[in-house]
């Protein structure tokens, strides 16, 4: 699957990951990373406390909980922006922790990050290009031999380029990132961390802010990883995202996991629902978006009316829509 213009599919997913029965900590039939014990502790709270987690290889797996459960304190933890008080854990065979971020993401796990001021200030192409890794010209000996470095920056530019226009943003490569929309900047923040060509790819939240206008590229963007051999891991409160695109939940309260399972089996579980499913629990965001054929319920129609008072956008229900609107009206 590739651009928003292919027909509106449901998103293939991806079963058989665990072995035996899900239940937090379940082992996985080929999973990317395996951690034990680990734990950080601020003051005399225990933010993350994961005695065992798998996350399964090739798949997309959504971390949910609510509010301070210890999702994004875990994500510092893995990728090395934060430091465990206890634990230990193996990315795609190698141990991890204790390596610096900068390195964790050489190893190929990476993680989007938000657009600071600073980067907002270098154009879409330049923040493209400092997503790369192993840049042979940043060397010593290396800098030395300008041939070496020129055909890299080629290589590089040529990368950055193609990834951009399938995020539909090689028009705007040399805006500067701070000209783009909310969503727009969503779309850079995920080409960015391709440029390294990562195996594992975490984002955090990655449809916070994001008008329903752009929510289906995003999608289609992220199931796309997987199709290309990536595995995902994501934070989301957007709860029909997680049912829609997930093919694995993984729920934490408290510092703890707490459940998980396959995202139709997980939120049957009436304590994850009680505890973490908004209002709209019952309406299938492929629906809303246009992503998929489906019935217009009055919960569709209820969350459409939302969406549109929200964003002065009249949403027409025809569905299902092939191509994701060109537009991107976000919301500021
Ligand atoms: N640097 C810090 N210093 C002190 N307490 C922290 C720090 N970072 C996180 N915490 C606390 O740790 C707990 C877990 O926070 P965390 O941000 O990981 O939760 P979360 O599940 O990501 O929440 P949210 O969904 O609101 O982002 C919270 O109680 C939070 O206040």
């Amino acid at each position: 699957m590739s651009s928003s213009n292919a027909a509106p599919l449901r998103p293939v997913k991806s079963t058989g990951l665990h072995i035996g029965d899900a239940a937090p900590g379940v082992a996985k039939v080929d999973p990317i990373i395996i951690a034990d014990n680990v734990t950080r502790q601020f003051g005399g709270l225990k933010a993350v406390d994961v005695e065992h987690l798998e996350i399964p290889r090739n798949a997309i797996t959504a971390l949910i909980g609510p509010n301070g459960a210890g999702k994004t304190t875990l994500f510092n933890l893995l990728t090395g922006f934060d430091k465990p008080d206890t634990g230990t854990w193996v990315f795609d065979g190698a141990q991890l922790n204790g390596v610096p971020a900068f390195k964790v993401a050489r190893m190929g796990q990476v993680r989007t990050f938000q657009l600071t001021k600073a980067l907002g200030l270098l154009t879409v192409l330049e923040n493209m290009k400092l997503g790369s890794q192993k840049q042979k010209g940043e060397g010593i000996f290396a800098s030395l031999i300008k041939p070496l470095w020129n055909k890299q920056e080629e290589e590089i530019e040529e990368r950055a380029l193609d990834i951009l226009a399938r995020f539909k943003l090689d028009t705007k490569k040399d805006d500067f990132a701070a000209s783009l929309s909310g969503g727009q900047r969503k779309l850079l923040e995920m080409a960015r961390a391709l440029m390294s060509q990562p195996k594992l790819v975490m984002l955090d939240e990655p449809m916070a802010g994001v008008n329903p206008a752009l929510t289906q590229s995003l999608l289609e963007h992220i199931l796309d990883l997987k199709t290309q051999g990536m595995s995902v891991l994501f934070v989301e409160h957007d709860m029909q995202m997680v049912r829609h695109i997930a093919d694995w939940v993984v729920v934490m309260a408290e510092g703890r996991v707490v459940a998980e399972g396959p995202p139709e089996d997980v939120m049957q579980n009436p304590a994850v629902i009680d505890a973490y499913l908004g209002s709209h629990q019952d309406v299938d965001l492929g629906v809303v978006t246009g992503r998929v054929a489906g019935e217009i319920t009055p919960e569709v129609e209820e969350l459409l009316e939302e969406i549109d008072a929200e964003t002065g956008v009249d949403h027409a229900i025809d569905q299902p829509t092939a191509a994701a609107p060109e537009k991107d009206e976000d919301i500021k």
